[in-house]
């Protein structure tokens, strides 16, 4: 099994739209109370005194939507600078981002992976519950210019809305440096509307790309478990992210930490978790935390997708939108 060097950190549970694979409007959610939520102090005394010290130096900032994090620039400022941190990336949504790209930028951050499931405002509309494609394509373009790099879009492809745009959403990147990524509808978030529709694989969008453009492999910058190819000649890569059809458990080196301090091992697996949040509140030691966490890491390997019925009883307990994707 690789190193676990990966720590996706979902920042705050809430959200400003209501994607229909993630957080349908209908659902009820409970939000947590900020009291809930893990202080920028508490996230950080993790961060310098459990994870780095067990290797895990690459941070991802998810949510929810991260950018509704109150001091979030701060947050990022003192993340980067840490030492031993190798890596600190953040995915949003993009609402907001045309005003928040520059102070991100100047705080240090230097990836950014942003979600537009389509060029389309009405499908948009649709998909994520919002009048905001405008909104979103004005801070892709801001965060382009600002100098991201690299810049990646997630595209969940949903069939019957959106999959009829792949070859449309793959030509984003002729022209410009973009890496366009093209996620397998997973099974939690919103699990009637997954087994009504099911999901798309990623051979047959490869296929439908190769006939159009041509498709090689090619590279991006990442530490997640896109396969990335390339239409030949173009500024940007193409990244397949497919769970489904062909589960890459065999390569994980992350683990998720929940924005109330819920540490768990695998996505789609809830087997294993811990919380840290309470222990660290009560003062308990923080070296018993650490070796709480290695012992985790050493059972890793075992609670995957492939073994998530063990994990799961019927429905997840935790949305995709509180574990941070
Ligand atoms: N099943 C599964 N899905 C994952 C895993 N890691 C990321 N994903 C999914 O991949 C999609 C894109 O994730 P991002 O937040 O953009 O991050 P990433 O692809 O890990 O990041 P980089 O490669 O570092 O750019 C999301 O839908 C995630 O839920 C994983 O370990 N298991
Ligand atoms: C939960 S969101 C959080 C960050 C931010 N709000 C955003 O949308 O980018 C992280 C990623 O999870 C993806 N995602 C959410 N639900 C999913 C599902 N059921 N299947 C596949 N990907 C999903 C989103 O498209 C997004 O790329
Ligand atoms: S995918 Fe992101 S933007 Fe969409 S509802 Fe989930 S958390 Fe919000
Ligand atoms: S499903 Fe779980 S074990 Fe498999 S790659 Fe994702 S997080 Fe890792």
């Amino acid at each position: 099994m690789p190193v676990v060097n990966y720590l996706r950190i979902s920042l705050i549970d809430r959200c400003n739209f209501r994607c229909q694979y993630c957080m349908p409007s209908e659902a009820e959610l409970a939000w947590l109370q900020t009291s809930e939520r893990l202080t920028d102090p508490e996230l950080l005394t993790l961060i310098e005194e459990v994870f780095l010290p067990l290797g895990i130096n690459r941070f991802r900032l998810t949510g929810g939507e991260p950018l509704l994090r109150p001091g979030l620039e701060q947050l990022i400022h003192t993340l980067c600078r840490l030492p031993g941190v190798e890596d600190v990336a953040l995915t949003t949504n993009g609402f907001n981002l045309a005003q928040k790209a520059q102070p991100l930028y100047d705080a240090g951050l230097r990836r950014i992976n942003i979600s537009l499931d389509s060029l389309d405002a009405d499908t948009f509309k649709q998909i994520t519950g919002r009048d905001r494609w405008q909104q979103v394509w004005a801070g892709i373009q801001a965060a382009y210019q600002v100098g991201f790099d690299p810049l990646k879009l997630n595209v969940v492809v949903i069939p019957g809305v959106n999959e009829g745009e792949v070859e449309e959403l793959a030509a984003l990147t002729l022209e410009r440096r973009w890496h366009v990524r093209f996620i397998e509808f997973m099974p939690i978030g919103n699990g009637p509307l997954f087994d009504q529709i099911g999901w798309v694989d990623s051979e047959t969008l490869r296929q439908r790309i190769r006939a159009r453009f041509g498709l090689e492999p090619g590279f991006v910058a990442g530490n997640g478990p896109a396969d990335v190819f390339r239409i030949p000649g173009a500024q940007g890569t193409l990244g397949f992210i497919s769970q489904m059809s062909e589960c890459f458990c065999d390569r994980c080196n992350r683990m998720r930490l929940s924005s109330e301090g819920w540490l768990r091992p695998c996505l789609l697996n809830e087997s294993g978790q811990i919380n840290l949040r309470d222990p660290l509140r009560a003062g308990i030691p923080i070296e018993h935390l650490r070796q709480q966490v290695q012992d985790l890491l050493a059972i890793k390997p075992d609670i995957h997708f492939k073994g998530r019925d063990k994990g799961i009883q019927g429905a997840y307990r935790r949305t995709m939108s509180q574990i941070g994707g």
